[in-house]
């Protein structure tokens, strides 16, 4: 099978490079294996234009079969790049490309979806660690999960054209995710590590965000599904139109977490999703009892409460779990309303600036002003690329 190695140098702490030199191409080596193409990526973008590069070349070269494997250091970003470079290519319909990832990012939330590390804070510089899906590809080549994908399209005011739409593979989020994703960015210079999202969470965690959502139906159900802890299950939601304003909305897919100990969808994997649905976490302060209205005040003082139950992502998941106070002990709403479905569309109020901010595995983009956000799981994935992982 065709195989390309490439890696990131710039991602994560920056060292992907004496990872791949110390680490990988020795691995490879001792097991006998040449990669048909070694490129350390100079740019961004780089490793979507060679990867789509190397399949073509393949592909004119012979007709079957149409496997390539890519051996990717890097974190969530690049793979993201890849996967929006290759999937939408007609020519490519039908290529399996399997992943051997090496986590060189800062989050690398798909690989520690499918590694869970032992320890989160050594797990990175453990070099074994970061070398299972290699071994996977080494070991047990058949070995593969599939790698889902969701599509967002950027809808305008009629009339005129959407915008391309783009492709993710672990998270699609607005709110104070996707703000807080658009300010990370730029304290990637001065904090290389996960430091820099709590520290752009801080900054918009008292921010709301005035839109309108509709959940949408997978394949599978009649209506979108909500978490019902009583009955640990997904049942049929009463509600699918969300009113707003929102505090946070995510969707997650194929992941559990958003960094090795951040499990923000833990339902994903204790109560597994079928194929073509997503998981999506949501807080919407007006549900709280004790806010009245939508003040600064209010949104300084619930802002407190957001930052409290989103730390629960931290302790295991227990986020899902947790209520606002209520009469008795424990008696009040759900603070999460956890929710499982084939995807959603996000109607930002047009004069709310922030919510017109949509990320996909942390591309930040922004609807057009009188536009809206359509984000739905690729059910139909025959006619496109195939992306596998090799896991343990
Ligand atoms: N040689 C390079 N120099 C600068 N940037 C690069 C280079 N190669 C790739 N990039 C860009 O680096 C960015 C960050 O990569 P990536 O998202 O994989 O890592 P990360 O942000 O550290 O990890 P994670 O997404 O897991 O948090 C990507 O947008 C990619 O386009």
């Amino acid at each position: 099978m065709p195989l390309i190695v490439v890696w990131n140098p710039a991602c994560g702490d920056r060292t992907a490079e004496p990872f791949f030199e110390s680490h990988v191409l020795p691995l490879l080596s001792s097991h006998g294996i040449t990669p048909d193409s070694v490129v350390e990526t100079t740019h961004e973008g780089h490793a979507g234009e060679v990867v789509g590069g190397f399949v073509q070349t393949h592909f004119a070269s012979s007709s079957s079969p149409k496997d390539i494997s890519v051996v990717l250091g890097s974190g969530d970003g690049t793979l993201h790049e890849v996967i929006n470079d290759l999937y939408l290519q007609p020519s490519l319909s039908g290529v399996k490309i399997r992943l051997a990832l090496v986590p060189c990012g800062t989050a690398n939330a798909l690989y520690s979806s499918f590694f869970p590390p032992p320890a989160p804070d050594a797990a990175l510089k453990d070099t074994e660690y970061k070398l299972k899906s290699v071994r996977a590809f080494l070991e047990d080549r058949g070995k593969v999960a599939p790698v889902s994908i969701s599509v967002t399209q950027f809808k305008k005011p009629r009339g005129d054209e959407d915008k391309k739409p783009v492709l993710s593979a672990v998270v699609t989020s607005t709110s104070l995710h996707a703000a807080l994703l658009n300010d990370s960015e730029k304290l990637r210079e001065q904090y290389p590590g996960l430091e820099r999202f709590k520290i752009a969470a801080e900054r918009n965690a008292k921010k709301w965000f005035k839109a309108r959502v509709k959940l949408l139906p997978s394949p599978s159900q009649a209506t979108p599904e909500i978490y019902d802890p009583a009955s640990n299950s997904f049942i049929p939601s009463s509600d699918t139109e969300l009113v707003g304003p929102f505090a946070y909305f995510l969707s997650t897919l194929n992941v559990d977490r958003l960094e090795p100990a951040f499990l923000i969808t833990p339902l994903s994997r204790s109560i597994p999703a079928p194929a073509g649905s997503t998981d999506v976490v949501i807080i919407r302060p007006t549900r709280s009892p004790s806010v009245q209205a939508d003040t600064q005040e209010e949104r300084e003082a619930f802002a407190k409460t957001t930052w409290e139950v989103m730390g629960g992502a931290y302790q295991g998941g227990a986020h899902v779990k947790a209520r606002y106070p209520g009469e008795g002990e424990d008696e009040g709403p759900r603070v999460v309303e956890y929710f499982r479905c084939g995807g959603w569309e996000w109607h930002p109020h047009q004069e709310d600036g922030d919510a017109h901010l949509v990320c996909t595995d942390g591309l930040i983009s922004r609807i057009d002003e009188g536009g809206w956000a359509e984000s739905r799981v690729e059910t139909e994935p025959a006619g496109r690329p195939g992306f596998e992982l090799y896991v343990a």
